[in-house]
């Protein structure tokens, strides 16, 4: 069983994240300023799905740290759950999963998962339950006792992302979570993450660079690009109705059209190629 959201954890709102007109502007060198954001507009819907995608260099990472509240904005404003981001991040709104599963080697799988829980005093009793509900969550029951280096790449991303669950967040943070996976796990990866969103209904800002993950897990996908970091526009990749988020949509007409938009925007055109953008 997961933790499904209740009532009271939805804002007025419906809005997860509300970023308006953000810009981050970094000191560069010799006296030069990159312009990392400029002026972003963008509504996460509570439990709605979102990628950003765009070439190397374009904010993917900026954007989703200031939302994280590891980095702020130097123009317009971002709230999360219509909070401030320091204030979601006291009160533990998201989970935060990277390419780097970041697991504790020394730590076994349910220990890894029941960190978050153990760092901010949850009973050993109740922490036990949660992190056998966590692992049935991710197919891992079997494996509470390993250790991270008796794992797959994505068995370890599966504990990470698990990890990223235990507080039952109503947003997650992803960035390039199956980056360093090879394309068969990543699939299988990618059905996993949409079964989990689906349970938990948490809604999901996911840095990735290839489309067509990004057009298989988003209900939207936000195109960006570079210098400075901009939208240029935010795809809609919802499978209409008769469609569903599984393998057969990976073979849809649907699913190839919206592929091509993404990747027309992204390159100006099918055949040329832009940097840091996978289009397999
Ligand atoms: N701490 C920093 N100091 C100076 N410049 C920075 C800093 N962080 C990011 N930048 C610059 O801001 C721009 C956006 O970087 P960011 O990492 O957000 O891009 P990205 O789209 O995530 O790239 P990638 O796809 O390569 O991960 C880049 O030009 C980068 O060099």
């Amino acid at each position: 069983m997961t933790h499904a959201l209740t009532d009271d954890a939805v804002t007025k709102d419906g809005c997860a994240i509300r970023a308006s007109g953000v810009g981050r502007v970094f000191a560069g060198t010799k006296g030069h300023q990159v312009i990392a954001l400029d002026d972003v507009h963008l509504e996460v819907a509570e439990g709605e799905f979102v990628s950003l995608i765009g070439p190397s260099g374009c904010g993917k990472s900026t954007l989703l740290r200031i939302v994280a509240d590891l980095d702020h904005p130097t123009s317009g404003s971002l709230t999360v759950f219509g909070k401030s981001t320091h204030q979601a991040r006291v009160d533990q709104d998201y989970g935060i999963a990277f390419q780097q599963a970041g697991l504790l080697p020394w730590r076994t799988v349910a220990a890894n998962v029941g960190l978050p829980l153990e760092v901010h005093g949850v009973a050993r009793s109740d922490r036990q339950t949660r992190v056998e509900e966590l692992l049935e969550l991710v197919g891992l029951t079997d494996f509470a006792r390993s250790y991270p280096d008796q794992l797959s790449g994505g068995m370890q991303q599966r504990v990470a992302i698990a990890r990223a669950l235990a507080e039952s967040p109503r947003l997650l943070l992803m960035d390039e979570p199956f980056g360093a996976l090879d394309e068969i796990t990543r699939e299988r990866m990618q059905a996993e993450l949409v079964r989990i969103c689906s349970e938990t209904g948490a809604a999901v800002l996911f840095v990735t660079h290839s489309i067509p993950e990004a057009v298989f897990l988003s209900d939207r996908v936000v195109v960006m690009t570079p210098r400075p970091g901009r939208i240029i526009e935010i795809v809609d990749s919802r499978p209409t109705a008769g469609h569903a988020r599984d393998d057969e949509f990976r073979d849809a007409e649907e699913f190839f059209h919206t592929i091509a938009r993404v990747r027309e925007l992204l390159h100006g055109g099918p055949v040329a190629a832009a940097r840091g953008v996978e289009t397999r």
